[in-house]
């Protein structure tokens, strides 16, 4: 079956349909990632985007029931140049596209991702159309432009759970899978914000030692120093930071009074509770493969990263310094109170998909949280 993808600014790409049929609209943007498709279908900062793999073969390793970073698949089209229907791995259950299919996610195939990327890359991240019931370009450029723009968009608030719960699953092995670890061992209370958590970060907090409760977006900071916790911590998650009034008012009430960590929406948040402003990028980081260096350490790291939106360090410039710089493109990866214990990076320790070479900030946390335990 035919499919069509329309940007905003007139370019169009013809392929085939693959996974659920219809249409469906977001903001383009592309992701360098060699594997992990499941994790990047699943991790709930994609709400609102449409999502391109530069890798060329996607489908090769199926679904499997474990790789998945939330219950639902939160963004709203998957771009790629060949689709593989015949997976092959021992833990795969079903094909990718039977798995778009059952979650009605629209994908289309057959394009070539690298002139989308690199047009992507030149003209900025933008909006667009995939459709497999219109062909028409006008009225696909048009209808791709009434579509609103990221920025200004909360979204966060929109994919937080419900009520506050408990979490006690650590990191996957080859042995146990997901172990259930022992309450005895998690000896510091945190408190995590929930914006769309990727549940690998929840793993991360598990086996670093972390009693955590998950508690929702907008949960009283009152009600969460009541429960006497040794840090809050506060998730990843779509859409902008800017418009989390709200949230950002809760933030606040934690400076000074308990140990923080954020990732990504975390930190981006963080960064604007602290006075500071967050700007939109060019096109973003989405991949599992970009350089980082620690300044403390002037280590590399290489990290997975999902982001359209960064911190302005220079607004921040008497409360926090540059912690981590992404070596690609010289933006803000991470930032350090420079005299309370908070800090926050851009990227995704918790991988997932990536390499773990970033895990060390789970324990930075957790020895931050012993420092100042009262
Ligand atoms: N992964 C995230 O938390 C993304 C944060 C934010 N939505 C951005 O695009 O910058």
């Amino acid at each position: 079956m035919k499919a069509v993808l329309a940007l905003a600014d007139g370019r169009i790409f013809k392929g085939k349909a693959f996974g659920a049929t219809g249409e469906t609209s977001g903001e383009v943007v592309f992701n360098t990632a060699m594997s992990g498709y499941q994790e990047v279908l699943t991790d709930p900062s994609y709400k609102g985007q449409m999502v391109t793999m530069t890798y060329t073969q996607i489908g090769n390793t199926g679904i499997n029931p474990e790789d998945i970073e939330s219950n639902q698949l939160y963004l709203s089209g998957f771009i790629v140049r060949e689709y593989l229907d015949c997976y092959s791995n021992y833990r795969a259950t079903m094909s990718l596209d039977a798995y778009l299919k059952e979650n009605g996610v629209v994908g289309i195939q057959g394009i070539d991702t690298r002139a989308l990327t690199r047009h992507l890359r030149d003209k900025g991240a933008q909006n667009g159309i995939i459709s497999t019931i219109d062909f028409d370009p006008e009225s696909l450029v048009k209808k791709a432009r009434a579509i609103p723009s990221m920025s200004g968009l909360d979204l966060a608030t929109g994919v937080t759970c419900s009520a506050p719960y408990h979490w006690t699953q650590g990191l996957w092995d080859l042995q146990t899978g997901y172990p259930e670890v022992d309450k005895r061992d998690l000896k510091y209370k945190v408190v995590a914000y929930d914006f769309g958590i990727k549940l690998n970060i929840l793993r991360c907090l598990v086996s670093a030692g972390c009693d955590v409760t998950v508690v929702p977006a907008t949960f009283p900071a009152e009600s969460a120093l009541a429960m006497n916790p040794d840090g809050i911590f506060l998730s990843n998650g779509p859409g902008d930071p800017e418009p989390m009034k709200e949230v950002i008012e809760n933030i606040k009430k934690f400076v000074g009074k308990k140990p923080i960590f954020g990732i990504c929406l975390g930190h981006q948040l963080l960064g604007l509770a602290l006075g500071g402003r967050t700007i939109k990028l060019k096109f973003g980081n989405h991949g599992s493969n970009l350089p980082v260096m620690d300044m403390a350490t002037r280590k590399v790291e290489i990290t997975a990263q999902n982001h359209g939106f960064s911190v302005d360090i220079l607004s921040l410039s008497n409360v926090a310094g540059l912690a981590h710089e992404n070596l690609n493109d010289q933006t803000v990866e991470g930032m350090a109170h420079k005299t309370l214990p908070i800090f926050s990076v851009q990227h995704h320790p918790e991988a997932s998909p990536g390499p773990h070479d970033s895990h060390y900030l789970f324990d930075r946390f957790v020895e931050m949280m012993e420092k100042h335990k009262n």
